[in-house]
């Protein structure tokens, strides 16, 4: 092994020791008493077994001499061990379970947290990304009751110890049947590990099948299947990935229990061998019946000392697997970029603008750009429509201004600083607006809205004023509850309609009162004409008292040129690149690709 990996293992030790400590730390905060009661059952638990076994031998051993007090005394004991190892295994098993449900909920919220505070989404489009994602949320259990494995693991050590101090004091030859042990722990851990292997490799099968069940359940993409009856494909491909997964994990179980098996026929061999010895010595008076009686006593507790500790460890090994995820989640947090929190905080007010210089992006793994070599100044204050074909990066370049991506090369500017220097939390804060896939967050209705600005979710009146910016007004009042109604069927609320979500979704981004950025990337897309006409004024107005009070800038993304124009100046995308820049009268009388647009769009409406 290389000096490097050796190193990398001891460092990787070390991390799981910390993690261990952590676990630790988790289940005290959770519930101090049950912890230490799990810590106190568990140490009663080690000696347990070997009392036991102990008591079988004087039992015999008195009755041997015709002790009647002697054999009382010793089936009293023996019973209380079992009876009592028996009950207490009981409540350990069940502090230990308790633990582990708060433990696992906070690491979830952990690594809810960590995936949060990655500036971008772009992590959340990435296969590698989402499959340890899979891989960590399969194995919280793990991770969080890895800690008392540990310990049962190292109680169940303990126990062997015992055991082989007692086995040495019927021969001290036959100590070594302890060392048979050694085989049986090393072929079950490398089955297990081998198990551990093909589970992670399956992760991505599994993320697929979860996925297209889940397109066959929710409603909205489950009523184009049905139409498009397309369901059972559907199914028949989650079942044939469903069916690879199993196979190959069955194929992987049967090697880990051959090598298991194959493990155990060792540790039974090197027994029957210490029986046959046993009896020798019995035979030669050398050994009493009682002597006899503890090896096969022992014999049992050896081989469920060794199942626990199988189990135990290979337990702790499925959570040090776990780990290694844990711990790449928090390398990609720390290192991707400026987290939440760090950088200089967004501006109070824009007082130049917002630029962007020679400004590429391609999305991770796709190999062409899909924006190149942008130059524009956004002065403070301004509004600006974004128009181009489907796919010509407009919604890209919306996506880059919010910060949720950022440039493969060149950059943005606010205010002459770029954009990857500020604290992202900060400028997402200062970003409002509504996307082109908009959510229908299905909350109270006044939640749902209220999301867009969480400092005022309760603010009533900020919320009301937000619904009657985004023309909703009409529609909440018909709602039976207005704001306080439950929307959204799958809660038992009142369904809306998509233009209906799509006017909450306005209100929710309207409802941020000092924005510097406010995008609107095909606000109305699904509204009617009326609606969407008197929409585009109040755009107009809220962008004008914005540019005012903090020297904002919109931008307004949308194919119908006759709602464009009303903003200062109109951007052609073509292809990724910017192709036609100033204001509609201006873009008219040059002829290019704008004019041509807007002159068939008007022809066709006319
Ligand atoms: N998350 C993504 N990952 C990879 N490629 C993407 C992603 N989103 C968009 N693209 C690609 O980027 C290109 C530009 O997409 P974008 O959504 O920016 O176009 P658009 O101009 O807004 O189109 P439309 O008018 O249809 O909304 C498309 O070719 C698309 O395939």
């Amino acid at each position: 092994m290389s000096r490097m990996s050796r190193v990398a293992r001891f460092l990787h030790r070390y991390e799981n020791l910390r993690i261990a400590r952590h676990m630790l730390t988790l289940s005290f905060r959770a519930s101090p008493v049950v912890a230490s009661v799990n810590i106190a059952l568990i140490l009663l638990l080690a000696g347990a077994a070997v009392f036991t076994s102990l008591a079988q031998r004087y039992l015999v051993d008195a009755a041997g001499r015709h002790a009647f007090g002697a054999v009382v005394v010793a089936t009293a004991l023996g019973v209380l061990a079992h009876a009592g190892s028996f009950a207490l295994s009981h409540v350990q098993g069940e502090a230990s379970q308790d633990l582990t449900v708060r433990v696992a909920r906070e690491l979830d919220h952990e690594i809810l947290g960590l995936t949060a505070r990655v500036p971008t989404v772009t992590h959340l489009e990435q296969p590698e990304f989402l499959d340890r994602l899979t891989a960590l949320r399969r194995g919280t259990q793990a991770l969080a009751k890895s800690v008392w494995r540990a310990a049962l693991g190292a109680a169940s050590l303990l126990g062997l110890a015992m055991s082989t101090v007692l086995l040495g004091g019927i021969h001290p030859a036959l100590t070594l049947l302890v060392a048979f042990t050694v085989p049986t722990v090393w072929l079950a851990a490398r089955g297990r590990a081998h198990y551990r292997t093909v589970l992670d490799a399956r992760t991505q099968s599994e993320r697929l099948e979860r996925e297209l069940h889940a397109l066959c359940l929710r409603p909205e993409p489950a009523k184009e299947l049905r139409i498009a009856g397309s369901a059972p494909m559907l199914d028949r491909r989650a079942r044939a990935q469903w069916e690879e997964t199993s196979h190959a994990l069955v194929r992987a179980r049967a090697r880990a229990v051959s090598y298991e098996a194959a493990g155990w026929l060792v540790f039974v061999g090197a027994l029957l061998a210490g029986l046959a010895f046993t009896l020798h010595l019995l035979t030669a008076g050398r050994a009493s019946l009682g002597d006899l009686v503890l090896l096969l006593s022992l014999g049992v507790t050896l081989s469920s000392q060794i199942s626990q500790v199988l189990f135990n460890l290979s337990q702790v090994a499925d959570a040090g697997h776990v780990t290694r995820h844990y711990l790449w989640l928090h390398q990609y947090a720390e290192t991707a970029g400026v987290r939440s929190g760090e950088g200089t905080a967004a501006p109070d007010r824009l007082a130049q603008g917002i630029s962007l210089r020679q400004l590429s992006f391609a999305y991770p793994g796709a190999g062409a750009p899909v924006l190149q070599n942008i130059d524009l100044d956004l002065p403070a204050g301004s509004t600006l429509g974004l128009v181009g074909i489907n796919g010509a990066g407009k919604s890209t370049l919306v996506k880059l201004l919010t910060g949720m991506y950022q440039p493969t090369s060149g950059e943005i500017l606010v205010d002459g600083r770029p954009l990857t220097r500020l604290d992202p939390a900060s400028w997402a804060g200062r970003c409002s607006g509504t996307l082109q896939d908009f959510a229908k967050l299905e909350f109270l209705a006044r939640e749902s809205v209220g999301t867009g600005d969480l400092k005022r979710i309760d603010d009533r009146s900020a919320v009301t004023e937000a619904v009657e910016r985004a023309g909703a007004t009409g529609l909440v009042e018909g709602l039976p509850e207005g704001l306080d109604t439950q929307l959204g069927t799958v809660f038992e609320g009142t369904e809306l309609s998509h233009g209906q979500w799509q006017k909450i979704a306005l209100a929710r981004g309207l409802l941020r009162d000092r924005p510097l950025l406010l995008v609107l990337d095909e606000p109305t897309s699904a509204l009617d004409p009326q609606a969407e006409h008197e929409l585009f004024e109040q755009f107009i107005t809220h962008a004008r008292a914005a540019a005012l009070a903090t020297g904002a800038i919109t931008i307004l993304v949308s194919h119908r040129f006759s709602t464009v124009h009303m903003t200062d100046r109109i951007a052609v995308i073509d292809s990724g690149r910017l192709t036609e820049l100033g204001t509609h009268a201006e873009l008219l009388a040059a002829g290019g690709t704008y004019a041509e647009l807007y002159t068939a769009q008007a022809e066709a409406y006319a």
